[in-house]
């Protein structure tokens, strides 16, 4: 029997938990506030805004969304970070990636205020996540991780292999599956052979970006498959970059999408902003 990780339930159940702690905070005083920075008209981008608008309402956070049009000079995206850096009402800053190729985005979060950094993308918190000492995390792997725990699902010695290198997903997924002691090898678009490699993993991680690319020859019968990808298929639909009909059954456990690491993102970005707003205001 193969175990579906349902990523919108373990989320409800997350954010049940979440809602009780922000109501809590408002007696005291403290609403947590959220900005996202959407610069121009990403289609992945624009399905994580609407979902976590939604997500933030229902929570009682606040959250306020500064679209810019994909024409936005660089200096203007600047301008909207910094003013963001300084306004008390808002304890995370997240910046939608990717951007236009006019605005550097090494640049734009070196300039997202480290404590506000709600995505983990500022070079501070990259390097306390590979320190084993992680303040914010990058909320896809976050949630990943949550969505394993919550099925009980352990990554001790587990032989993990990760396909894509972004520093979005791939890149932060290694380092927290190593910090759980998994041995973990990250594939890419220049690793050769690449099937051969995904065939050992236990715990196989797909970030990639091409529609169901992962078929069942890739996976190890009784592997867990967690699919981050959200593509159109030829016939518009949102699948992942997992063939989640013949993988399913391969596997032990599969994310599906939707409905798999798309909520637990958005739970985890939740998270996350309340931890900053209770840092902010120390209590
Ligand atoms: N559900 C969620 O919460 C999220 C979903 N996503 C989705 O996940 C997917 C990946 O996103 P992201 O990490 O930002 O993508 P990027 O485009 O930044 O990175 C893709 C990675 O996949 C690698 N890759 C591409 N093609 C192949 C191939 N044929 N074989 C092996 N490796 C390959 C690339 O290799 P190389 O480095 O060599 O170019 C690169 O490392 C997208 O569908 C995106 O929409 C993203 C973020 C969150
Ligand atoms: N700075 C930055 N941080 C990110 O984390 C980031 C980003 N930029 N750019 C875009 C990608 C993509 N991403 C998604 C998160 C949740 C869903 C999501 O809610 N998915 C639902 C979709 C359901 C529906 O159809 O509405 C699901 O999988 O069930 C999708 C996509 C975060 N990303
Ligand atoms: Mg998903």
């Amino acid at each position: 029997m193969t175990m579906i990780l349902d990523g919108k339930q373990t989320a409800n159940s997350l954010m049940a938990d979440l809602k009780t702690e922000v109501a809590a905070m408002k007696t005291r005083g403290i609403t947590p506030g959220l900005a996202v920075v959407l610069v121009g008209d990403d289609p992945a981008s624009a399905i994580y805004v609407r979902n976590k608008q939604r997500r933030a309402q229902e929570l009682g956070i606040t959250s306020v969304l500064r679209r810019l049009p994909s024409s936005a000079t660089q200096a203007e995206v600047l301008a909207v970070v910094e003013a963001l850096n300084h306004d008390d009402t808002i304890d995370g800053i997240l910046v939608q990636l990717p951007l236009p190729e006019q605005v550097d985005p090494d640049a734009v979060i070196a300039a997202i205020a480290p404590s506000k950094d709600v995505d983990g993308f500022h070079a501070n918190n990259v390097g306390r996540l590979w320190e084993n000492n992680p303040g914010v995390v990058a909320s896809t792997p976050y949630g990943i991780m949550a969505l394993l725990k919550h099925y009980g699902i352990t990554v001790a010695g587990k032989r993990a292999v990760i396909i894509g290198r972004s520093n979005i997903v791939g890149r932060p997924m290694a380092a927290l599956l190593l910090n759980a002691d998994a041995t973990v090898t990250m594939t890419h678009s220049k690793t050769p052979d690449l099937f051969a490699v995904t065939r050992e993993a236990d715990l196989l991680v797909v970030a990639i970006g091409r529609a169901q690319f992962v078929t069942a020859e890739a996976v190890k019968p009784g592997a867990v498959v967690i699919d981050v990808g959200m593509d159109r298929n030829a016939a518009g639909k949102l699948v992942g970059d997992v063939d989640f009909d013949s993988v399913a059954k391969v596997a032990s456990a599969i994310t599906p999408v939707p409905g798999g690491v798309g909520p637990m993102t958005i739970a985890a970005l939740m998270i996350q902003t309340v931890e900053l707003a209770k840092r902010h205001h120390n209590g």
